[in-house]
């Protein structure tokens, strides 16, 4: 009997797709119904990773541009991709500088923001706070250090709810305080690239110059309040600008990691508008 049990839950087990590590354990049987499930790897993704590259690119660029204004030492670091999207955005904006929540409106026609979930118990959620997100947006992204399957987390995963895991068995830590906090900081320093950085640390304060950076206070979809948003998994192509990595809120663990950055984003699974909480689906089963 207790093999059986325990042969159904492994079987389980290896098909979740995405799972928060200590949540899934504790309500592994609570929810069935918000379980979402897709037939193959594949027809996970929702929307095509070129248009997931398009939506973060068409931020960066706006960020950058302020970033530009209002840093002189970048000017030092011209490079030919600087000085075309500065010369491209103030012919399209006119001149007018746009940061965090504007640029985010401007570029992506919507904001999110962190603020008390309105479910109970469930601490902080993600809310839209501006505008009007269309289906198969990209609408946040999970921050946090990448460890690849064989490297160890076991200091950072203990009492941590904000680890995700992927499929191919990627981590994702996205615990924003305490050793999670360290190992960020210390791995986004190692990785700069002279004057660039390849990723950004900010998403660890209250104010995130990406203002994608907070997905990982996305709660988790019920029965009464169904999932919005899903996770997909994103590998940053080689061709993705160095000038714009420094916006990027994921870093490798190791520092010899030999395979493009992973990051997650969430995209939206229908029209969200102003005012309504973001919901994932914590559990997805791969049949
Ligand atoms: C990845 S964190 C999400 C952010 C979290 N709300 C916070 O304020 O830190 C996952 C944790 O959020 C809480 N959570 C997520 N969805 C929930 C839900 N539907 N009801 C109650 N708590 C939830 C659980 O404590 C879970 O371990």
């Amino acid at each position: 009997m207790f093999r059986a049990v325990l042969k159904s839950f492994q079987s389980k087990w290896k098909s979740y797709r995405h799972r928060f590590v200590p949540w899934v354990v504790l309500n592994l049987s609570k929810n069935e119904k918000t379980l979402r499930q897709v037939t193959g790897l594949s027809k996970d993704k929702l929307v095509p990773d070129e248009e997931v590259s398009q939506s973060l690119l068409r931020l960066f660029r706006v960020l950058l541009r302020s970033h530009w204004a209002n840093h002189g030492e970048l000017r030092a670091a011209q490079t030919p991709f600087l000085r075309q999207v500065t010369s491209d955005d103030e012919q399209l904006c006119g001149g007018n500088l746009v940061c965090g929540d504007d640029a985010m409106l401007q570029s992506l026609g919507f904001c999110i923001d962190r603020k008390p979930s309105t479910l109970p118990f469930a601490g902080t959620g993600v809310f839209v706070t501006k505008g009007f997100v269309r289906k198969g947006a990209t609408v946040a992204m999970y921050p946090g250090t990448i460890y690849q399957a064989n490297e160890p987390i076991l200091l950072q995963s203990i009492r941590n709810p904000f680890v995700f895991r992927c499929i191919d068995g990627v981590l994702i830590d996205g615990n924003d305080k305490g050793i999670s906090k360290m190992v960020f900081r210390s791995c986004s320093g190692r990785d700069r690239l002279g004057p660039f950085m390849m990723s950004d640390t900010s998403w660890l304060t209250d104010s995130p110059q990406n203002p994608l950076a907070v997905g990982q206070y996305v709660n988790n979809c019920s029965n009464e309040r169904p999932a919005n948003v899903c996770y997909q998994e994103y590998d940053v192509p080689d061709t993705f600008p160095i000038e714009l990595r420094q916006y990027l809120p994921n870093v490798n663990y190791s520092h010899d990691t030999q395979r493009p950055l992973r990051c997650v984003v969430l995209v939206s699974l229908r029209d969200i508008t102003a005012g309504e909480e973001l919901f994932s689906n914590y559990y997805t089963i791969v049949h």
